[in-house]
């Protein structure tokens, strides 16, 4: 990825901002989860900034051109977007500031095509898919209903009420006096993990490493590390609420949140890398950008990964014991090996699905460059691509040190190298490929951390080790008066519809802290 011909940010990108002494609160970043926090303080009339390093919003959520293609950087999987219930954060968050997108449902949520001929659509149809899944596993056919019903029962649970901050006693209170039972329910599914439940349930081995992917593929951790309430969330929801592909690529997400945060009077600025957090008596008081630039507000929230916000933003020897801890609990996932394709379009054939998940050797499914997703977006929306084109987004987990200490040549020369590994396995299931192509760009860990920040690329935080389910996850507030954090280093975790959540919460929290 090279910053050359990425799109222009919107049209108030002069580089000044109302001439404001103190800002209610201001967002470091704006991924998803920093500009849903900001979008809803605006939204509840606090004055908000944004700062963004990048040229435009969306961090993981973003997007680049290249030749008459629109790529996804990151994120091109996306929950959230439903019609009903309260789960459906995304639409939420667009919705409080006054502005919506049009989206495309997805009908089938992953293609696996899985070691031993394990060949399986995960059907946005809940009963097609548990029909599916029990062709391959007969004589698990009542296990496999209940391990799956018990995850709606977590989703239930969630969908039944208004989703705000933990941390804050009154809206505890009035949501246990309105769902006591949803609740308890939640209150028992927040320390597990999906492991256990399955193995409640399930005892053939393919299944149970079946179910592991299930996990992996969006929580980078298998089955014992994943905790059940996002499972409820992501098993039920796709089934629900449906993937939904925005219209015009994943990129329009962030752009629309900050169309609305504009209209709401928020404020934004790019190009604007926040190098220090501010703190006077121990309290975070503003931040200054890298260009000497300082700004100030009642509370500054970080949207950039903890271990970025606690040992970059803020003296890495002074961090707190609580961080420290949580240090201890979590360490950061690989990040990717990303290839944009642009592909020629008879390559596919008919009834190609958007999203693969393709494995040779469950052996290697934690491995790097084990598992490979691909995610086809011009299947649901040709406009991503020029015509008789598609898109072909083909990413596998990777880690930083893999691709430290070479030379620019032998960078490049190592990119082109996996990036023709990838395509070679590729083969088996969209043949042609490699003869089909038209475009290719790779990253890797390297331009993830150069462009969206994020330490050493990492997709987010993992667990070290089997922890209770989602109480080791710490909320917005941090052990510093005046600073929050939000975004896939809080509660609950990686996910659009995650840090949307979490923007949701640690919004509220602010709110309430600063009497709105
Ligand atoms: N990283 C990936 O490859 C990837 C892939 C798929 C999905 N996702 C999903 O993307 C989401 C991540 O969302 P998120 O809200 O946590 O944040 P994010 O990482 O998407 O966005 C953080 C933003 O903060 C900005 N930023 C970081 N440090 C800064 C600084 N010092 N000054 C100014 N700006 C700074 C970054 O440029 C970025 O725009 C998660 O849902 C994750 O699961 C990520
Ligand atoms: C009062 C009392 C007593 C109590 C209380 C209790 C309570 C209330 C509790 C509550 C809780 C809560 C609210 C929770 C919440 C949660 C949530 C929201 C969650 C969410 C989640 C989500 C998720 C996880 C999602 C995710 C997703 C993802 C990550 C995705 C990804 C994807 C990918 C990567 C893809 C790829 C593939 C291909 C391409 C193939």
């Amino acid at each position: 990825m090279t910053a050359g011909s990425q799109p222009c940010p919107s049209s108030n990108q002069s580089h000044t901002i109302s001439n404001q002494s103190v800002f209610d609160t201001i967002v470091i970043g704006s991924g998803i989860g920093g500009l849903v926090t900001a979008t809803q303080l605006a939204a509840k009339g606090a004055s908000v900034l944004v700062l963004e390093s990048y040229i435009i919003p969306g961090g993981s959520s973003g997007y680049f051109e290249r030749e008459g293609y629109r790529f996804d950087v990151g994120a091109s999987m996306i929950f959230g977007f439903g019609t009903k219930g309260t789960t459906n954060l995304l639409t939420r968050a667009l919705e409080a500031v006054n502005v919506s997108l049009e989206t495309i449902p997805d009908p089938v949520q992953i293609h696996y095509h899985l070691p031993g001929g394990l060949e399986l659509k995960v059907h946005r149809e809940y009963d097609n898919f548990l029909q599916e899944l029990t062709a391959h596993f007969p004589d698990q056919r009542q296990g496999i209903r209940k391990f799956y019903d018990e995850c709606w029962k977590v989703f239930n649970c969630l969908n039944a009420m208004d989703l705000l901050s933990l941390e804050e006693l009154g809206y505890l209170t009035r949501v246990f006096f309105q769902h006591p039972l949803a609740c308890l329910g939640l209150v028992k599914y927040l320390p597990q993990n999906v492991g256990d439940i399955a193995r409640k349930y399930i005892s053939d081995l393919e299944l149970l490493k079946f179910i592991d992917m299930e996990c992996y593929c969006w929580s980078v951790v298998p089955a014992d590390k994943t905790p059940m309430i996002n499972a409820g969330m992501v098993f039920s929801d796709r089934h629900y609420g449906g993937i939904n592909y925005p219209v015009g690529g994943v990129g329009k997400i962030a752009q629309k949140l900050v169309e609305g945060l504009e209209k709401a009077g928020g404020q934004i600025l790019y190009k604007a890398r926040v190098g220090k957090i501010l703190l006077e008596k121990g309290k975070a008081v503003g931040v200054q950008l890298v260009n000497g630039k300082e700004y100030r507000a009642k509370r500054i929230v970080s949207n950039a990964t903890r271990w970025d916000t606690f040992e970059k933003l803020l003296p890495a020897d002074q961090m707190p014991r609580v961080e420290r801890k949580w240090q201890q609990r979590y360490q950061k996932s690989p990040g990717f090996l990303s290839l944009h394709l642009g592909v020629k379009a008879d390559v596919l054939p008919p009834g190609t699905e958007c999203h693969h998940i393709v494995l040779e050797d469950w052996e290697n499914m934690e491995d790097a460059e084990g598992t490979i997703f691909v995610s086809i977006p011009t299947l649901l929306d040709p406009n991503l691509a020029p015509e008789g084109y598609h898109v072909f987004h083909t990413f596998t987990p990777s880690w930083m040190e893999d691709w430290q200490g070479l030379s620019p040549r032998q960078y490049e020369h190592k990119k082109e190298e996996a990036a023709g590994g990838l395509i070679e396995r590729l083969e088996r299931i969209f043949p042609g490929l490699d003869a089909g192509l038209d475009y290719m760009e790779v990253g890797t860990p390297r331009s993830h951390r150069r462009f969206l920040n994020r330490m050493d690329g990492t997709y987010g935080p993992i667990p070290r080790r089997k922890l209770m389910g989602l109480l080791g996850m710490p909320f917005n507030r941090t052990a510093i008066p005046g600073l929050y954090c939000v975004g896939d280093s809080t509660f609950p975790g990686q996910g659009l519809n995650a840090v949307a959540f979490s923007g949701f919460a640690c919004a509220h929290r602010i709110a309430v802290d600063l009497g709105f």
